[in-house]
């Protein structure tokens, strides 16, 4: 589980993230939701151990942050926004390279087979030749080669077509489910959100996100 309890930050006098509470279980994806700037990037790179909170306490399955780090850092998945992979490699010397620097071995079939699992079929294909959508896949496929226990993707889907969304939301939710992870998830668009999402989480107080969100009958927790 992850646990987040009263979780402020502020930069010099600007506060971010004022005073936020949640709790994630496995199998759970919450989507995180706020205008832009409300500090949703903000708290995954905290919770991403990226970032250190300027106040509260986060623990993940009872490790807290501030004494475990570096093997927090084993048990965490995170997709930032910026699509992070090299464009001269192919998709297998991609999943190779990131392979060495992963806490787990996966041989070249367990890494092909982590691709195919979300569609992703372009072994031998160079990333430069690659679509937005399958640039996204294998960032995902990335940072889930050492099977991380929490899940940490900053929109995720940001400029793909409906079909590649389709199926990296099917591919989140088989993932929650049978395997167990903890999700979070951010994304400007709403039907996404409350299609993949069994709770949302909304930052920034904005009256506009907590209406839509509240129509739509998914539990939300509004800072
Ligand atoms: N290093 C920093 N120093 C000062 N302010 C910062 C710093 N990093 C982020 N901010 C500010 O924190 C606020 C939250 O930024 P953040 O990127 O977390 O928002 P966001 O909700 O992810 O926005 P978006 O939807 O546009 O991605 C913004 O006002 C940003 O300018």
């Amino acid at each position: 589980m992850l646990e987040v309890h009263s979780l402020s930050k502020s930069y010099g006098n600007k506060t971010i993230i004022q005073d936020i509470s949640f709790t994630v279980q496995p199998t759970e994806i919450v989507g995180l939701v706020g205008e832009n700037g409300a500090g949703k990037s903000t708290l995954l790179s905290i919770l991403a151990t990226l970032l250190k909170p300027t106040k509260g306490t986060i623990a993940l399955e009872n490790l807290n942050y501030l004494s475990h780090r570096k093997l927090l850092r084993e048990k965490i998945g995170f997709v930032p926004q910026d699509i992070a992979i090299w464009d001269n490699f192919t998709v297998e010397e991609n999943m190779i390279f990131f392979e060495k620097l992963s806490w787990k071995n996966k041989n070249n079939k367990e890494l092909r087979q982590l691709c195919l699992s979300m569609n992703l079929d372009k072994w031998k294909e160079p990333v430069k030749n690659l679509s937005g959508g399958m640039k996204r896949k294998l960032n995902l496929a990335i940072s889930l080669i050492h099977d991380p226990e929490l899940l940490l993707l900053d929109e995720p889907t940001a400029g793909i077509d409906l079909k590649s969304r389709k199926e990296i939301g099917s591919y989140l939710k088989s993932l929650a489910t049978e395997h167990e992870k903890m999700i979070i998830y951010t994304s400007h668009d709403m039907d996404e959100i409350t299609s993949i999402c069994d709770r949302v989480l909304c930052i920034g107080q904005d009256a506009f996100y907590q209406n839509l969100l509240e129509s739509s009958g998914k539990p939300l927790l509004a800072f």
